[in-house]
């Protein structure tokens, strides 16, 4: 593993810790072993930006080519592990446009190329074969990842531990 960002402080068990007594439904959270880091950064917070999309990241590089604002890219892409929707020129650009990080239910590649950028890059797993852009996937709209809905502009805490999801910022006391 490769270090977190050394600018943010959180860990996902504080988070929880200071929020289990929580019993609304707000928080939602999925396991750490989901999910593979594959980016610079093991370790990645921020408001939510979406992309819902098979096989087809057109969206994507749309969204890491723009600018990110500290934000986190949730794509949806259906847990297919066919097609890579991100790969290191994306990663590249993600963490040029200020994305803190991308979480991709689905698949990346250039491995190697996305430990060198300096973003979070969380992905169920990787596969060589790029995706066809065909212009085909949806921006800016609740997701749902293994059952709970993430929708933009509510917060995402990436570690290593797990993903917390939350309706806005939380700081835990340490
Ligand atoms: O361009 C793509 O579709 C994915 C990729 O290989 C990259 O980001 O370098």
């Amino acid at each position: 593993m490769t270090s977190p960002t050394p600018s943010i402080g959180f860990s996902t068990c504080d988070l929880c810790d200071s929020l289990k007594a929580d019993t609304s439904g707000a928080i939602r959270w999925l396991p750490g072993s989901l999910y593979r880091s594959y980016g610079g950064f093991d370790r990645f917070a921020g408001p939510i930006a979406t992309v819902r999309c098979l096989e087809d990241n057109s969206l994507v590089k749309a969204a890491v080519e723009s600018f990110g604002a500290g934000r986190v890219l949730v794509v949806d892409g259906g847990g297919s592990l066919r097609r890579a929707l991100l790969g290191g020129n994306l990663g590249a650009s993600a963490a040029k446009n200020g994305w803190a990080g991308v979480l991709i239910h689905g698949a990346v590649r250039d491995l190697q190329e996305l430990k060198a950028a300096s973003v979070g890059i969380f992905a169920l797993g990787h596969v060589p074969m790029p995706t066809d852009r065909r212009g085909q996937g949806v921006e800016d709209v609740p997701v749902q990842i293994e059952g709970h809905w993430l929708r933009p502009g509510e917060w995402i805490y990436a570690d290593e531990d797990g993903v917390v999801v939350t309706p806005g910022p939380v700081h835990p006391a340490h």
